[in-house]
């Protein structure tokens, strides 16, 4: 892929634009082999000969999807002049760089950002500033003009079917009443437009997004239908950025689940259930856990239209299953934690627990990786790695844990040699 902004040092997101993406993949593939089959010929009984206590993972072929017009979600910082807005992101000395021609977003998602212009233009929403560019240039002082402004970011979600959910983020409320009377324009200009909202933060920091959304449209949540399920998207929730290869993650998700065949099942960080709608199957019970309210009632809305009633979705803390596992364990947990990993307190429960099998699926190998140290009687034997993020280091990774037979003895043996 070329990119005229990466060639002219202008943004430094794709560090792996110069690699070919082949290589690419097969980094990823040693980066995250190295992590946990060391980690784990690290944890084993010294003298141990391979195939016997050290880690060896059956890797399935990396999952690949196109190399660039992958993003589903633009986030654009609003810089510029209400006549002259420029969206992207700002450099280092505050000034705004035009990213509305990056190549990771596919052409849809990039024919949105000249109307969503004229629209800032027509509703008079002027660009918020951060900082004074030229004065920090010039050094000169001048009047204070930084944290003006009302517009912060622009954020656009592009569905499979090219429907489209925009939110302003605003400092405050005070072009509400514009922004609403210009909307027919907009949904003129942007026909997919399903979901418009404003989202209110006010503080003069670097925060993408305020508790507070004010929906504009009569829909509240983009269906992004994956894998034949309608998962319904709401403004705060997250999603999976790479939309195609998140059809591959959850698919692949539902045949080792089956191959475990679990009568009971968790989904912890479970979003708006994408795991937990794709492995549902008559007998099988489900619980997705999640701290977002408004998830949890868009994955309940997908369970009713579909009409799962063994699969239901509660709000609250991944970390306060710990009790719950001792008692009441399923059969089989799925986690897919933000980057931090689940820790070691849940990971500790899971290792102590009766779960047979966890299926973790993380976007960040590390700490995978340490999570993993913690959990010695559960054992990766099947992993993949997802390119959910090409021409740049992170990728998501999805690892079977299969509870260890001897784990008591083998920890016993760890014990011994340290
Ligand atoms: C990487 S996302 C995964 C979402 C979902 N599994 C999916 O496939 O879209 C992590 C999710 O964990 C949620 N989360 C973060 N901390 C949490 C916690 N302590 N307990 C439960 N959910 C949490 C976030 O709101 C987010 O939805």
């Amino acid at each position: 892929m070329q990119c005229p902004h990466f060639d002219a040092g202008r943004c430094h997101s794709c560090t792996l634009l110069g690699t070919p993406y082949a290589t690419q993949v097969s980094q990823k593939q040693r980066h995250v082999s190295r992590l946990l089959e060391g980690a784990g010929n690290a944890a084993a009984p010294s003298g141990s000969s391979p195939g016997s206590d050290a880690v060896r993972i059956d890797w399935s072929p990396p999952v690949t999807g196109p190399e660039s017009g992958f993003r589903n979600k633009a986030k654009m910082v609003v810089s510029g002049t209400v006549d002259e807005p420029v969206l992207g992101i700002l450099d280092e000395i505050g000034q705004g760089v035009d990213l509305t021609d990056c190549g990771l977003y596919p052409p849809a998602l990039q024919a949105t950002f000249s109307p969503l212009k004229g629209f800032i233009r027509r509703a008079r929403l002027e660009p918020y500033l951060v900082s004074e560019p030229e004065r920090a240039r010039s050094g000169k002082r001048r009047r204070d003009t930084a944290g003006r402004g009302e517009l912060k970011y622009v954020l656009v979600t592009i569905s499979p079917e090219a429907e489209l959910m925009v939110r302003f983020v605003m400092r405050s409320t005070e072009a509400l009443a514009r922004i609403r009377k210009h909307l027919p324009s907009l949904r003129s200009a942007l026909p997919n437009l399903a979901v418009a909202t404003v989202n209110v933060q006010p503080a003069h920091a670097a925060v993408l997004e305020g508790d507070r959304e004010i929906v504009l449209t009569d829909s509240e949540a983009l269906t992004m239908r994956v894998g034949g399920i309608p998962l319904a998207l709401r403004p705060q929730s997250f999603f999976q950025t790479n939309t195609p290869v998140a059809a591959r993650l959850y698919r692949q998700a539902r045949e080792w689940v089956d191959d475990v065949g679990p009568a009971s099942l968790w989904d912890l960080y479970c979003g708006v259930g994408g795991f937990a709608l794709h492995c549902a199957t008559p007998g099988r019970s489900i619980t997705g856990i999640e701290l977002s309210r408004e998830a949890v009632a868009a994955a309940t809305a997908t369970a009713n239209t579909l009409g799962l009633s063994d699969v239901r979705f509660e709000a609250g803390d991944a970390r306060d299953v710990v009790g719950r596992l001792a008692t009441d364990a399923p059969e089989m947990v799925i986690v897919n934690p933000p980057r931090r990993g689940i820790g070691a307190v849940l990971a500790r429960a899971l290792d102590r627990s009766t779960v047979g099998h966890v299926l973790y699926s993380s976007c960040n190998a590390t700490t995978l990786a340490a999570d993993l140290a913690h959990m010695p009687g559960l054992r990766p034997v099947r992993g993949v790695v997802l390119d959910m993020f090409p021409q740049t280091q992170h990728y998501e990774v999805l690892v079977l844990l299969r509870r260890e037979r001897s784990a008591r003895h083998r920890r016993g043996q760890v014990r011994a040699v340290r």
